[in-house]
């Protein structure tokens, strides 16, 4: 990303599209594929989402101020609400790192006044769409910080609570494109499937995410998604899931949180099957990171305890480039080959010409 060249509060939509390919491995493939106008409003979405998740995750920021400064940007993006995204500014600059030490996470949320400046010049039936999702992530994250104020970090207690943090961490997504999907001609039915559908797709995601990043999410965000109850069970306490004496037991423990990611993935097939391809939606941008939640969930199967250590659970670069290549052409029949196919095997040795 480079350095700012414009006035804090221009709308400047190349910056946040070089922003996303900063941010976040998804998005970028996404936003990539999508058209016009789906791509830019799908990035501005998105970074909105980003600059709360940023906070949320923030060990530096204590409980008390870090629900403070999400109340304040949540007040900056309802139209009707108190605030001004420069209040929100204001508000959170005392927690920013130093402009050199700045990430492009941190970047991100400096430059919140750019991104909602970009995002007013969105047509008013866009942002009509995506607002409402925003605002619900935003409550969701406040209610979390301050729910675990006490622990220093989250700590999910059970199935029903990761649920809850997933809806809000990733349903809400799922919310909010099917919002700007579903304006204008589509049918009822059509609507109501994908209304049904679509925060299933986000909780597979999320889901997958969890099962795979324990070492991360707890090393570095001293978060634990793995509930409490589930590791109980194990014998293992939430502070030691990464220990290496409980590795055979907290793997048990990632294999049940992806058995329960891949209960999600028939809606978000169902999903890719009846969404509209309109307003520059493609079926590549969304069948990308439905196929590649179907690879991680196949690599967690075989090595679980990876994800127990620094080695992690992901998938290779050159299954990625060939799910890529494939779900370019990829039409909605191919999706349930496409998914036992990766489900079992690698996709760019599936597809390996014999020799
Ligand atoms: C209806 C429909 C298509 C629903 C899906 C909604 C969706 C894409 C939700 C986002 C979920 C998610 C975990 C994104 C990746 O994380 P990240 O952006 O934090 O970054 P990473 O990709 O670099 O891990």
């Amino acid at each position: 990303m480079s350095g700012r060249e414009h006035d804090t509060a221009d709308p400047d939509l190349e910056w946040c599209h070089e922003a996303v390919q900063g941010v976040s491995r998804t998005f970028a493939l996404t936003v990539d594929v999508l058209e016009e106008p789906m791509a830019s409003q799908i990035c501005l979405g998105y970074l909105l989402c980003r600059v709360a998740d940023t906070v949320e995750d923030a060990g530096h920021i204590p409980p008390a101020e870090q629900t403070a400064v999400l109340e304040t940007y949540r007040e900056a993006i309802d139209p009707d609400g108190d605030a001004e995204i420069g209040d929100f500014r204001a508000a959170v600059d005392e927690w920013l790192p130093a402009p050199a030490e700045r990430d492009e996470d941190w970047a991100v949320v400096a430059e919140s006044p750019t991104i909602v400046a970009t995002f007013e010049d969105l047509e008013p039936e866009a942002r009509e769409a995506i607002v409402p999702p925003v605002l619900e992530m935003v409550d969701g994250m406040a209610m979390f910080v301050d729910r675990h104020a006490e622990e220093g970090g989250l700590r999910i207690d059970d199935r029903d609570e990761l649920e809850q943090y997933c809806y809000y961490a990733a349903g809400t997504v799922g919310n909010l494109i099917t919002n700007l999907l579903t304006r204008g001609e589509v049918g009822e039915a059509r609507a109501r499937r994908l209304r049904e559908t679509a925060e299933e797709f986000g909780l597979l995601l999320q889901l997958v995410n969890v099962s795979k990043d324990v070492y991360d999410d707890f090393t570095e965000e001293n978060n634990v998604y793995l509930p409490a109850k589930w590791l109980e069970d194990e014998g293992v306490d939430q502070d030691a899931v990464i220990d290496p004496e409980n590795r055979e037991s907290s793997a048990r423990v990632v294999d049940r949180t992806a058995d329960y990611a891949r209960s999600f993935l028939d809606d978000a097939q169902a999903y890719l099957e009846t969404m509209p391809l309109s307003h520059g939606n493609t079926m590549e941008a969304w069948t990308v990171p439905y196929l590649l939640a179907v690879g991680t969930l196949r690599e967690l199967r075989s090595r679980p305890e990876d994800a127990l250590t620094e080695r992690g659970v992901k998938i290779s670069r050159e299954e990625v480039f060939a799910v890529m290549a494939v779900a370019g052409d990829a039409g909605r029949d191919s999706l349930a080959d496409l998914r036992e196919t990766i489900a079992n095997t690698p996709y760019h040795r599936a597809v390996e010409p014999a020799d």
